[in-house]
């Protein structure tokens, strides 16, 4: 990691990787690391910013960037929030942007490469190792995978605690194939060291990672020439992620019979790719934080969120409409008032 610099151009990570790979995740790491003020950008594609609470920042900021993707429609909104990090009077040493599940991170990192009070110092991307090698050959997911990694400096194979050895290897495959340079680290919970990150390879760390594509002795991964890979690379997106991917929002006041709950949750369509959120239980003053991703799920004691239940969904075109999905929910999990 460079030595903080007060005058010079502002550090920018971006964290970019398909929906619930663990970009949260690798931002909270960093966080907890210390060592460096950062500002953190945090963009949510559904229509509540989960994220935005989730992201532990110490001393920092965190900015959530307004619901929709940061890449496409709401760039305006990344370039201001940019604007104000930098007039800010305690400027941060670094700035850290989580883009949305769907989001080009290369098209975030290109704001980045034009301001010249900003330095692009590294785009990661995190994969899912467990799902995508599915989800990349589906027709309608397969190009936002791609692109997410295409200009990556580096790639974690995140989840490697629920992918089998051969899913790993396919995924890793894949990656190779649309990124024959990339830097692969196999990650649990993206959890590895500052080094394979930020610092000067190659190193026994990055060896111990399992880091492939070993760059020249010497080389640095945040100084990878940038400006060339945009002359380089696919052609700029024209699409808008709102015309491609289906957001579901379901907010109810009421406490839910927790094994209703899970119920439904075990029968919620394949077109669904990710729902997060809070929600609260009969007989339970506690709040409960939902991580659903592909058909997994999690639920933990969480009281940062509403008093209630606040879940945002994303999913494929195919996703049934917002109606069914509520109906899904709400017949499966028997209500009564809560608390
Ligand atoms: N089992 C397992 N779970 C993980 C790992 N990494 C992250 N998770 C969990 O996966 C869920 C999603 O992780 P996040 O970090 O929120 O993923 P994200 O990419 O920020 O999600 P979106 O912003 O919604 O796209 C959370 O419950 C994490 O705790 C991992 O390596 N293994």
């Amino acid at each position: 990691m460079s030595t903080p610099d007060a005058t010079g151009p502002l550090p920018v990570t971006v964290i970019g990787g398909f929906l619930g790979a663990g970009k949260t995740t690798l931002v909270n790491r960093l966080l907890a690391r210390g060592g460096r003020r950062y500002a953190v950008l945090v963009n949510d594609f559904g229509a509540i910013n989960v994220d935005a609470k989730l992201v532990q920042s110490r001393d920092g900021s965190k900015i959530q960037l307004e619901n929709g993707c940061i890449c496409c429609s709401m760039a305006d909104g990344l370039s201001l929030a940019l604007a104000d990090v930098l007039d800010a009077s305690r400027r941060p040493e670094a700035i850290l942007i989580e883009a949305s599940g769907v989001a080009d991170p290369w098209k975030i990192a290109e704001v980045a490469l034009v301001e010249r009070s900003l330095r692009l110092e590294l785009v990661v991307a995190l994969v899912d190792a467990a799902n995508f090698a599915r989800q990349v050959e589906d027709p309608l997911l397969g190009d936002t995978l791609v692109r997410q990694l295409s200009r990556a400096d580096l790639i974690l194979l995140n989840k490697m605690d629920q992918a089998g050895r051969s899913s790993a290897d396919r995924a890793r495959a894949l990656i190779l194939a649309e990124a024959p340079d990339a830097r692969i680290a196999e990650t649990v919970a993206a959890e590895l060291p500052a080094d394979v990150l930020f610092g000067p390879t190659p190193s026994p760390e990055r060896r111990e990672y399992g880091v492939t594509a070993s760059p020249r002795p010497g080389e640095h991964l945040p100084q990878h020439d940038h400006a060339e890979n945009t002359s380089q690379g696919p052609a700029g997106h024209d699409h808008r992620h709102e015309d491609a991917f289906r957001r579901w929002t379901f907010v109810s006041p009421t406490a839910f019979s927790r094994a209703g709950f899970e119920a439904a949750l075990g029968g919620l369509p394949s077109s669904l790719l990710r729902l997060k959120g809070w929600c609260r239980f009969e007989g339970d003053e506690a709040g409960w934080l939902l991580q659903w991703v592909a058909g997994r799920w999690t639920l933990d004691r969480d009281d940062s969120g509403p008093v209630g239940t606040a879940l945002v969904g994303v999913g494929t075109a195919a996703l049934p409409a917002s109606g069914e999905l509520d109906a899904l929910l709400a017949a499966a999990a028997p209500r009564t008032p809560g608390p």
